[in-house]
């Protein structure tokens, strides 16, 4: 058994009372942490010791929403809204789509997510097998489903479905733990209320969540009632969606009846600020939701709306947009914005007693930003300077399940080169 001490460092934790320590210390002992707080005056117990150097360490960063394999077509649709980049843009070309092109793209889209502090992501897409593979080589955490549109014929559909219904069978609580599953349809405006039955159903069977886009556009929101006569939100919950555990994406369009229902039903939100600034869709109401008791968490989507996966923008987002839209300067708060990609993430995903913050017997999942330079002088407030000054680009390591991935920026699991060159080549190939 393998024990590291990192010390003299400051440790920001997300716990219950948003500890942070100066001047601390993390000890870890194979997967686990077996120790937070202040420096200890022995460490002959520790077989490795890592001075920090008084940059800070926080949790891993939780992502909980995207679609990996889309970070090839980054600029490829700018300054669209939803419906005419989906439509005109991004599906014509995802239908020329191999399994080549979801590993090279997810693998990019990996690599970015190491570089930038991200230590677990949730993933809807197709070709899930290349994307869990990816995982599994990198080191990162994973929580994977199939994504699944239900245009075409019936028997497109049931395929779909068992698909879906066998990838998370087979990859529930895979590469040693790091990932786990869940069914999504891709949202209401593409599957049927029969077809959304159906997946819930699976669900049950097979006891993992559920994961869909929800109430993006106002047109969408529209459209539900026009077909439906609900909103996407009362149209879900009648199907009993939301008598499953699930996570819903965006979340922009809803009413004080809808959050209601999705507080009630403990639906988590994945809040995609600057997806859903860049698409024009609007912004959610998240002061509202947190006031309801609703769980937020953060989610990129793809690097096709965003343009990357640095987390690190959607805390400053998701901790500044709120305030503008109330002129209230007390909405959403830096540290309220750091659990949302944190502890709440976690939460989002069911995986709280293992991820999330810092606390011991929790999976040593961590990172560490360096904070020796401007950005985070003088050293009055590391929460603070975290969501409101820093930077993706100031991760210099990262550590999931007690095994180092990134090391003072140098990737130890994958070959950044060979992702870079293969995912440029790979892209050339769609157009
Ligand atoms: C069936 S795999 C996932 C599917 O979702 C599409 N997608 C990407 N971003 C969004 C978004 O913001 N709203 C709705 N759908 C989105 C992606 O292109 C895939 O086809
Ligand atoms: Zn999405």
């Amino acid at each position: 058994m393998a024990r590291k001490l990192l010390y003299n460092g400051t440790i920001v934790t997300s716990n219950t009372k948003n500890e942070v320590i100066e001047n601390g210390a993390i000890g870890i002992e194979d997967e686990k942490i077996i120790y937070v707080g202040a420096a200890p005056e022995d460490f002959s117990s520790y077989d490795e010791k890592v001075d920090l150097k008084g940059n800070i360490l926080l949790p891993g960063l939780i992502n909980t929403h995207g679609h990996t394999p889309m970070s090839l077509l980054r600029g490829y649709a700018d300054d669209l809204h939803l419906q005419t980049w989906l439509e005109d843009k991004i599906w014509p070309l995802e239908a020329k789509y191999t399994a080549e092109h979801a590993k090279w793209g997810a693998k990019l889209s990996i690599l970015e997510m190491i570089r930038t502090g991200t230590t677990t992501f949730v993933d809807m897409y197709d070709n899930m097998d290349e994307i869990a593979k990816a995982v599994e080589e990198a080191g990162i955490r994973g929580v994977l489903c199939r994504g699944i549109i239900g245009f075409g014929s019936d028997e497109l559909r049931q395929s779909k479905l068992k698909e879906a219904a066998d990838f998370a069978k087979s990859w529930y609580n895979g590469a040693g733990g790091r990932i786990t599953t869940m069914l999504s349809p891709h949202s209401p405006y593409t599957c049927s209320p029969e077809y959304i039955s159906q997946i819930i159903d699976k669900s049950v069977e097979l006891n993992v969540p559920l994961h869909t886009h929800m109430s993006e556009t106002k047109f969408e929101v529209e459209k539900n009632i026009e077909d439906y006569g609900d909103t996407p939100v009362v149209h879900l919950d009648n199907l009993g969606f939301f008598d499953r555990p699930s996570l819903v994406a965006h979340a922009v369009h809803v009413n004080d009846e809808d959050i209601e229902i999705l507080a009630e039903k403990d639906v988590k939100v994945s809040h995609n600020v600057i997806s859903n600034l860049k698409l024009g869709s609007g912004i959610a109401p998240v002061g509202k939701m947190l006031e309801k008791g609703v769980t937020v968490s953060l989610g990129t989507d793809s690097v096709a709306s965003n343009n990357n996966l640095d987390l690190f923008e959607e805390l400053k987002a998701a901790a500044t947009i709120h305030k503008g839209v109330a002129r209230d300067a007390t909405v959403v708060t830096a540290q309220q914005a750091l659990r949302m990609a944190t502890i709440q993430g976690a939460e989002s995903l069911w995986l709280e007693e293992r991820i999330g913050s810092l606390e011991v017997g929790k999976d040593a999942d961590f990172i560490v930003v360096n904070s020796n330079h401007s950005f985070f002088y003088p050293k009055h407030n590391p929460v603070s300077h975290l969501v409101y000054s820093g930077s993706g680009r100031d991760v210099k390591d990262v550590y999931v399940q007690g095994k180092q991935i990134l090391d003072n920026g140098q990737f130890k699991t994958i070959d950044e080169e060979k992702i870079l060159y293969e995912a440029n080549r790979m892209s050339k190939l769609l157009s």
